[in-house]
Order: C-alpha cells, then structure tokens, then sequence
C-alpha cells in the first residue's frame, strides 16, 4: 500500500475552505455512475440476533449494588444465534412473548396458533376496559407538567449540604424554600408516603380513587398501549397509574442513603425539563454516554451543575413530549447498576418480577423494623427500577427488529444484524438504509460504457482485459480477493464486455459483498459494524453508499447543520483538490456508514469503476487488508494521508486504543 495514495477520506476541516473555493456549479456534470440497482426483496428473513432479556424464575433482584459508574464491559462478542427455524414474514406482525428462559418474536397473526391466547385474551379484555371517559390514562401527559420558565421558577439550592439527611435519623428527604423543586420526606411520620397522586394543577389529593374523576381524565388514551403485548401492557398500566408507584417519585434514590450528585462536567447538556407536582426534573445528555443513556433526573443530582440547567432556561425549548413514569424510575446511576449487574454476554438477563410481588412489597412496606422497613423501600425501588428498564428494553427490542426487517428487505444476501447491548437506544433517527447510491435529477450519470473488453472466456491473464486500465493484468485472484493496493484505480468488467459475465475474474464489487454483518452500539464511540465471519485478508466487505451531492448543496447543508463532515466522503481519486460531488451518508446509507475510525483500521478504501468511467464517480468499495476474524469491528483510517500535526488542530481525542493510535479526531 502506497504512502502517498490519496483515497478517498471524508471531508475535513481543510478542505471545507478548497471546496467553497472551488464551489463553481458542477451541477452540469455529465460524468456518469451506473449503480447496481438490485434491490432484491429479501422475504422470510429472520434474525434471530436481536436478544432479548430473558426472566429466570425467580424474584433475584439485587439490592445494595456497588458498582462503578463507568461500563467496563462492552459485549463485541457476536451473539449466539438461536435455532430457530421459524421465520417471520415482513408482512406479518410480531410481537414479543416472555417465556421462563428466553423471550423469543412471534408471528402473532400466523395460524399456528402457538401464541400464548391468554396473553392476548387478556390484552383485549385490558384495552376494552379502559374507558377514556372515566378511567384516569396510563400516562401522565404533559397536563401534569408545568411550564419551568414561570417566575415562580426552581430556585437553585444554596447549599449541597442540604441535600444530606437533615434529622441525622431516618429521614431521606431535604426540604429548601417556600416555592420549588423541594424533596419531600419520604418516611414521615403521618404515615401518608403513598397517598400522594399527581394531579395536573400540583396540588395533592389524598387517597383519591384511581378511577374517580380528575383532570387527567380527558387526556387521550397513549397510543403506545397499543402497541404492547398483555404483559408489557399490564406493566405499563400498573407502573402508570399505580399510587403507590407514584409516590416513589418523590423519593430521592433508595440505592444510596444520599442522594447521587453529577458532576458539571459529566454533562453535555440538558435537554429538557418538566416540573412534576413542584420537583424539577430535567433530562441530560451525558457525556461519553450515548442519547440511549439520556435520563431524567432531579434537581437535587444536577446540583453541581445548574450552568447547564440555567443554559437549558435561556434556551426556552422544553418540548412537550410525553414522559411517563418509568421514565423517571431510571436515572443514569441506576440504569448503569442495572446493565451491569445484569449484563450478559448476550446481552441483559432481567429477572422476571411480578405485579403480585410488587404488591406484596407495597403492603409490607410498613412492618417490622426500621431497618426492615428500609430494606424493603430499597428492594422496592430497585423491582421498580428493574421493572421500568425491562419495559424500555422490550420496546427498544421491538424498535431494533423492526429496523433490522426494514434493512433486510433490501438485501438478500448478506444478513445485516443489528444489536444494542450497551444502553437503551433505538435505531437511528432520520436515517434510511439503502442498497446504493442514491442521487437526484441534478446529478446525470451515464451508464452505458463506450466499449469493453473482447475476452472470450474469463478474463483471466488476459492482457487486453478492462482490468489492463488498472495496469495490472490480474486485480483479483483466483478467490477474487483483491491483488493491488489502494491507490491503483480498479476498473471491473462491464455489460458491453463479451467475457462470460458469470465467470469472469474482473467481477467482485458488482456481484455484492457476502460477508455477513452486524450494526451495533459499542461504548465508545457510539454505533459501531462487526463482521459475523471471518473475513479473508483482500476480501471485497462493501460499498460506501449514501446521497451523491454536489459541492454546492453539500455547503448548504452544512451551513444548515444538516449534514456533518463526520458522515460525508469526497469522490476523489488521488486528487484531493479536484472532486465535484460527495457522498453524503447522514441520512442514507448502508452499515458501513457505522464503521468507526481507527488508526490501524482492517478494511481499506478503493476506488471501483464498472459501468461509468466518469472520472468523479468511482464506487468507494471497501476491502479486507488483512485476515478479520468473526466477532471483530470494522474499521478505516479515515485520516490515511494526515499528519498527527494536522489532526492535533481539532484537538478531539481518537478513540481507537490502538498501538499506534494518532490521538487525534479530525
Ligand atoms: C461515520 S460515523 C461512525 C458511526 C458513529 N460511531 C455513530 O454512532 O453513528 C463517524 C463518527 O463516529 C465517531 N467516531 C468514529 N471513530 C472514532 C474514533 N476513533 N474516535 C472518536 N470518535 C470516533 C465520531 O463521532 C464520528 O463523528
């Protein structure tokens, strides 16, 4: 591999300034790309890889965790594959079932009928019952919130010291000033702990009957409900509408006697923030921690960091999105607790916990010792917690499949895996995976080649093949890894070539990668692409597809953050200065638009010409550079021909931990 080679590498800072200079219309290009347009419909395609949490059989939850705050463990390990032979039909719809080991989809519309019917018995006669009119709704809607910005607004706290226990007894609670975002003793004396019920004015109702008429009747019933299964439905209800469970949200944290208190610099920013029956509770962006790690927390814990939560004021953008209890069950020091108490290699393995035992907590809540008593709290708040995160996993899960379905549709083969077993993100916002690239009318490329090669059989060794235009006369061998490095331009036979297309050697990139996949969420940083085979060195593993644009849109959206340099790469080849059109995978592409930078990256970029010799539009086709093992993430240097001087200027650390690891990010 050359040193010098100048393949294509995303847009940097650099160049940012060549191109505005160079931003003459180039819309008017007639260079022409011929993508492969075969986007086969992939029917049955199951993957079994999205893993599920499985419930044991028994009440293990864990109390008392002392765990560190950073996630050591990262599962890169490619999951086991489940055999399972059923497969779902894209048309059909799956939900899905908790058994005693696993939790597997199902085809809930099939005519097996191996669905469990009481479950969905018991989903109907659910969803029946809840009468719009009178029954309160599950969720709490932003009825129950106020506006934060009022004058009357969350005084910050003076003094940290008051968020300690201010009776030296069993006292949890701390308690400020007259107006706001005060922490409510939670084990006080008048024995009124689970009387309390959220109204949408923030007064207190004692002992209100959950079915009796308040201001959260004329809420509309949350569409997610439908969406549940029975058991996920229940659990919804309960952890919504339960008073009991309610009231727990006053409470700071049962894990610690204190409360946890973030450090200012552990936060990106807040980014939104609700008042709940006079508590303040905003939801953070943390950092280094994916927005599947986003928790609401209260006041009391951002106490260290109210710049960011003045921020956030001046900001005025609270959105009215809906939040739900179980939402508020997990702030980040306890989802952290849970994945790693429960973290497995396959993912997390939850224990199942029932209604019936949450229940049984609540009415013995009360008896025996104090120490009990505390005990109790403790156990309760972490079912509940356990709970809460079971709920948001089930329906990631069903997120993640659904997009795996959406992925596969569009190609036959390989199988693209999708796995998050590192927080509770879903699929990526605003982002569709297609086969190819895509492009709109402004860019014209031609896609009938001029000639090709007069080969009869092949192509092998022959001299006058298309592959000549490498300079080579064989670019792959007889395996059809490729022969050449990076910086030699590969030109692959095409339709108006006379060699026998199903045998021809000068074939790799049209006939598609076979290398099987995985999309994943890795710790750092963020999602990530791993191979689920092993991957000979010189193998073909996948084009960098995305939206081709040109200089000229790709600056608009620049200016309108709608693009980022981090998902953008120049069509260039050995000529960083002269290149008109960019891919642009923000908001199109395929798994490699989740490879991560290393600096001493297993896949190399090269640039493929089939049926378009138009000098600007190569294939970025991407290739094995040494032998990849399963399990391995994908990597590229995307910064091949930069100086550690030129990536210093950024001064965003590298996250590659590799030996010889540059240290700099763009
Ligand atoms: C093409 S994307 C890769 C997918 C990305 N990790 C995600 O979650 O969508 C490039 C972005 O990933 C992150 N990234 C990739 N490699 C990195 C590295 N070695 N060090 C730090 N950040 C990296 C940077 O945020 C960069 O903007």
């Amino acid at each position: 591999m050359s040193d010098d080679s100048d393949n294509s590498t995303p847009i940097t800072h650099e160049d940012l300034d060549i191109m505005r200079l160079n931003n003459s219309d180039v819309t008017s290009s007639s260079d022409v790309i011929n993508p492969q347009a075969t986007n086969t419909i992939n029917n049955g395609s199951t993957n079994d890889n999205i893993q599920n949490s499985s419930y044991s059989n028994s009440l293990a939850v864990k109390t008392n965790i002392i765990c560190s705050d950073n996630q050591k463990s990262e599962c890169d390990i490619p999951s086991k594959n489940k055999n399972d032979n059923e497969s779902l039909d894209h048309n059909d719809t799956a939900i899905l079932i908790s058994d005693d080991n696993d939790s597997d989809w199902e085809d809930i519309d099939d005519n097996d009928n191996d669905i469990n019917n009481d479950l969905l018995s018991s989903l109907g006669n659910f969803l029946e019952n809840i009468n719009p009119i009178n029954d309160p709704p599950c969720l709490i809607d932003d009825s129950d919130w106020k506006d934060i910005d009022k004058n009357h607004d969350t005084p910050l706290l003076n003094d940290g010291n008051k968020l300690k226990n201010i009776d030296n007894q069993s006292d949890t609670s701390v308690l400020t000033d007259d107006n706001d975002s005060d922490w409510v003793d939670i084990d006080d004396i008048d024995g009124d702990n689970n009387d309390t019920v959220l109204l949408s004015d923030g007064s207190d109702s004692k002992d209100k009957d959950a079915s009796s008429n308040n201001s959260e009747n004329n809420s509309p019933i949350d569409p997610i409900l439908l969406t549940l299964n029975a058991e996920q439905a229940r659990l919804y209800f309960f952890m919504n509408s339960h008073l009991g469970v309610k009231s727990f949200i006053h409470e700071p944290s049962t894990f610690d006697d204190n409360i946890v208190m973030y450090d200012k610099n552990e936060i990106v920013e807040i980014v939104d923030g609700r008042y709940i029956k006079d508590k303040s509770f905003y939801l953070v962006k943390w950092r280094n921690w994916s927005l599947g790690f986003n928790t609401w927390e209260r006041f009391g814990s951002l106490y260290k960091a109210q710049e960011h939560i003045f921020e956030f004021k001046k900001k005025k953008h609270s959105s009215n999105k809906s939040i739900n209890i179980m939402h508020l069950m997990l702030t980040r020091h306890i989802i952290t607790q849970l994945f790693e108490l429960f973290r497995t290699s396959n993912g997390l393995s939850l224990p199942m916990i029932s209604i019936e035992d949450i229940y049984g907590f609540f009415n013995n809540l009360g008896n025996g010792t104090e120490d009990q008593q505390k005990l109790r709290k403790m156990s309760l708040r972490s079912n509940l917690s356990t709970l809460s995160l079971d709920f948001f996993r089930q329906t990631q899960f069903r997120d993640l499949r659904q997009w795996e379905i959406n992925i596969n549709v569009f190609s036959s083969k390989p199988k693209v895996k999708v796995e998050n077993n590192i927080d509770l993100e879903g699929p990526p916002e605003n982002f569709a995976y297609i086969p190819n690239y895509t492009y709109d009318s402004k860019i014209i490329i031609p896609d009938n080649p001029p000639s090709g090669c007069i080969c009869k059989k092949n192509c092998l060794f022959s001299s006058n093949c298309c592959n000549k235009l490498s300079g080579e006369v064989n670019v792959y061998d007889l395996e059809k890894n490729i022969l050449v490095a990076p910086d030699c331009p590969v030109f692959e036979c095409h339709e108006n070539c006379k060699c026998i297309m199903t045998n021809c050697f000068n074939r790799v990139v049209q006939n598609g990668s076979k290398v099987d996949v995985c999309i994943y969420k890795s710790r750092f940083p963020g999602w990530a692409s791993k191979t689920c085979q092993n991957i000979e060195m010189g193998q073909f593993v996948g084009i960098c597809v995305g939206e081709i644009i040109t200089l000229k849109e790709f600056n608009r959206r620049l200016q309108n953050s709608l693009t980022s340099i981090d998902f953008t790469w120049k069509l260039d080849f050995n000529d960083a200065n002269n290149f008109k059109c960019i891919v642009d995978c923000t908001n199109y592409g395929n798994f490699t638009r989740f490879i991560n930078h290393s600096c001493e990256a297993n896949l190399s970029i090269y640039h493929v010409w089939i049926s378009s010799l138009g000098t600007y539009f190569p294939h970025l086709a991407l290739f094995a550079n040494r032998k990849i093992y399963a399990g391995e993430q994908l990597t590229i240097d995307y910064f091949i021909n930069r100086s550690v001087d030129s990536l210093k200027k950024s001064g965003i650390k590298c996250q590659c931990e590799m030996k010889n690891c540059k240290g700099y990010f763009f």
